[in-house]
């Protein structure tokens, strides 16, 4: 198929290729960053008992204030980690997380309490209050985090620090969740140099693409398992490809080679290897000539265009939609801003633009940047979100609301970037 497609279908093809991998089970610490593939119920509840938030004393108030002045016998002791206790009456002096004895219902701190005398061995025996305490004071209740039987966690949820506390303290030993994707990286072009250290000849350039892709590959959550760097010549091309899979990769990453070009070989060689090309050419802006193929082994291939803002492009629109599909996280919605200054656009076609998301009165802004030419590297520093004009807007207005997204699906906005 060499037809362009719009947006949305080649979302939807992509999305129909990308399903999402079997669900495994892994223990907390191997959880970490995948993405949840069963809803967590509690089956605990927390705190699991009453216990006191405080240093101090445990009373009975019964429902009523104890007033200041009123004096206790002290009955007994509990510390964090001592089992169940039975409370007569009287005080019990206790420690922050230690179990109310049964009986008792309030905690005094310490600091408001003044021991009037103490037993042989130096610990508080008899004490008064040196302030109200009200029913309840410093104790926390049994399920008043957490209630048993509560959904803590939903399916699509990454196993991110929060979800390991919560999980930690409920004591899960392992989740369901789907692995991370296993990912290539294949750099096209004689003219590319990867070593930093070796002068360029005559027409070289510097690989840009394959250090930008595989640190966003890892940024996405994916494995990156093999880059290489090959020449425009297609059987140099397929070796590597074949050595890709053998790495076993799940999803494959070119860039170069895919536009109209007598060099353009990517396409052709991958028919030759019965591939199944889904679409070549999206209407969009940057990355026209984004090509996306299941090879015979079902894996995904993405040809990315060679233009460093257009493999950028077809990376975090199009691959990332895949890697997320894969791990069963779902479709990533924008956020919705208004735009900064007016901005106009003369092709009918999908832009996704190197923006820069501003803090003006307090409010978010965005703001397309000067240099959106593809082979433009140097707005990406500047550039802190990516602005998404639909095919069908020609002319925007500041004010007019657009589409935001943070530079990888994996990343928020980096607030600390907006507010320089
Ligand atoms: N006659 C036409 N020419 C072009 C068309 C077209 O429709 N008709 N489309 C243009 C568009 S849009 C793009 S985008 C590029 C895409 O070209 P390819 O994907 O085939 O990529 P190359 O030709 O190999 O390279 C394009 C450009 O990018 C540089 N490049 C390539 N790889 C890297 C890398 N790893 N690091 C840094 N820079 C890289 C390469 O040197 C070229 O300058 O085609 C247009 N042409
Ligand atoms: O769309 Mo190409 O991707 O302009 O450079």
């Amino acid at each position: 198929m060499s037809q362009v497609v719009d947006y949305g279908t080649a979302l939807a093809l992509i999305l129909r290729e990308a399903a999402p991998f079997a669900v495994e089970r892994r223990t907390l610490a191997e959880a970490g960053g995948l993405v949840l593939a069963e809803a967590v119920v509690a089956d605990a509840d927390l705190p699991p008992f009453d216990n006191s938030a405080m240093d101090g004393f445990a009373l009975r108030a019964e429902g009523k204030a104890v007033a200041a002045g009123a004096e206790f016998e002290v009955a007994g002791a509990q510390v964090a980690g001592d089992e169940a206790a039975r409370a007569d009456g009287g005080a019990w002096e206790i420690m922050t997380g230690a179990r109310m004895p049964e009986g008792l219902d309030s905690v005094v701190p310490v600091e408001r309490v003044e021991v009037l005398a103490r037993d042989g061995k130096g610990r508080p025996a008899r004490i008064r209050l040196s302030a109200d305490v009200q029913p309840g004071d410093n104790v926390r209740l049994r399920g008043q985090d957490v209630e048993r039987g509560t959904t803590v966690l939903q399916p699509g949820r990454p196993v991110d620090s929060a979800a390991v506390m919560v999980l930690a303290s409920l004591g899960v030993d392992s989740v369901a969740v789907r692995r991370r994707p296993r990912v290539a990286v294949l750099n096209t072009g004689r003219e590319l140099v990867d070593d930093p250290r070796r002068p360029l000849a005559s027409g070289e350039i510097r690989n840009s693409n394959g250090p930008f892709v595989s640190a966003r590959v890892d940024a996405a959550g994916a494995e990156l398992v093999l880059r290489e760097t090959v020449t425009d010549e297609p059987a140099d091309f397929l070796a590597a490809l074949a050595r890709a899979l053998a790495a076993g990769a799940d999803v494959v990453l070119s860039t170069g080679a895919v536009s109209m070009g007598r060099h353009d070989f990517v396409p052709d060689a991958l028919r030759g290897i019965g591939a199944d090309i889904r679409f070549h050419k999206v209407a969009i802006r940057p990355g026209r000539p984004l090509l996306f193929a299941r090879l015979a082994g079902g894996q995904l291939y993405f040809g990315l265009p060679g233009n460093p803002a257009s493999a950028a492009v077809g990376l975090r629109f199009f691959a990332e939609a895949a890697l997320r599909a894969l791990t069963g996280l779902a479709p990533e919605r924008p956020l919705r801003m208004p735009l900064a200054a007016p901005w106009r656009k003369r092709a009918e076609l999908r832009f996704h633009l190197k923006g820069r998301v501003e803090l003006a009165d307090g409010a978010l802004r965005a703001r397309v940047l000067h240099g959106q030419e593809s082979f433009k590297v140097q707005p990406l520093l500047v550039a802190n979100a990516w602005i998404v004009v639909p095919a069908e807007s020609m002319a925007l207005e500041a004010g007019d609301m657009v589409d935001v997204y943070a530079p990888g699906h994996a990343e928020g906005l980096k607030i600390e970037e907006v507010m320089q």
